[in-house]
């Protein structure tokens, strides 16, 4: 599945984000999105991710198109083919870490958790080394252990895209590669990934680094030369 930005645009009250943001991602590509802090990018993270509507342009997962979209059909779209993780994920204090990752099955009247779910709920918390916590309390974790459990949830249904909105921003360096490998293990099944980090080493490891500027993305790695 690609994800093409065709001149997006958002202001608010008439204050310009930003304009003219385009985009062509193809399967199995990770790319950084950078910028000044307010410059937008959790906002282009949010329209993207179908939770937020442009002042003007267009979002196209393969051909299907976002503005022609109603809210409720956005809806089934993003619990189909999009994985949104956010720094901050609403978990459930008083329940278990796997009964959190598991609520969005209610959503999909599929509230059995079957075998498949939960061998690749089992591939990520190995991966993310959470797998001991499946028991424990979400209100007994620490903000890393947390932040981790909602990365599961948001890729309980192997989606095509990922848009991921500052995923490392409370982890360590160790565990931040960490959650690169489970975006590494999505790239080689053919998902697109969007991150917006403020980490160089994190931005480093992506397949190419774009700078959101009030007018458009400019691609800052790989150069253009290097193409
Ligand atoms: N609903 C809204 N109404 C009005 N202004 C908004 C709204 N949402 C965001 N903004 C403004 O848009 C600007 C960009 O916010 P955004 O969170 O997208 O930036 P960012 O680049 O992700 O910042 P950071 O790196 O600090 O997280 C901010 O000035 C913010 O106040």
């Amino acid at each position: 599945m690609s994800l093409t930005l065709i001149n997006v645009k958002k202001q608010y009250n008439n204050v310009l984000l930003f304009d003219h943001v385009s985009l062509k991602a193809n399967p199995g590509e990770i790319i950084a999105l950078k910028g000044k802090s307010g410059t937008g990018k959790s906002t282009l993270l949010n329209i993207i991710a179908g939770l937020e509507k442009p002042s003007s342009g267009e979002i196209l997962l393969n051909e299907l198109s976002f503005s022609e979209k109603s809210v409720h059909e956005l809806s089934r779209v993003r619990r189909e083919y999009i994985g949104y993780i956010s720094q901050h994920t609403p978990l459930i204090p008083k329940l278990t870490v796997l009964d959190n990752i598991t609520i969005p099955l209610h959503f999909i009247k599929k509230s059995e958790v079957n075998k498949e779910i939960m061998a690749r709920i089992d591939e990520y918390a190995a991966l993310l080394e959470i797998k001991n916590l499946y028991d424990n309390k979400i209100e007994q974790l620490s903000g890393g252990e947390q932040q981790r459990v909602g990365i599961i949830r948001a890729l309980l249904h192997n989606p095509n895209l990922v848009v991921a909105d500052e995923p490392t921003a409370s982890l360590d360096d160790e565990t931040s590669a960490l959650v690169f490998e489970c975006f590494n293990h999505l790239k080689s099944k053919g998902a697109i990934i969007l991150l917006s980090t403020h980490h160089a080493a994190i931005a480093a490891k992506c397949d190419s680094i774009y700078l959101l500027t009030p007018d458009g993305l400019v691609l800052e790695s790989p150069e253009i030369s290097d193409l």
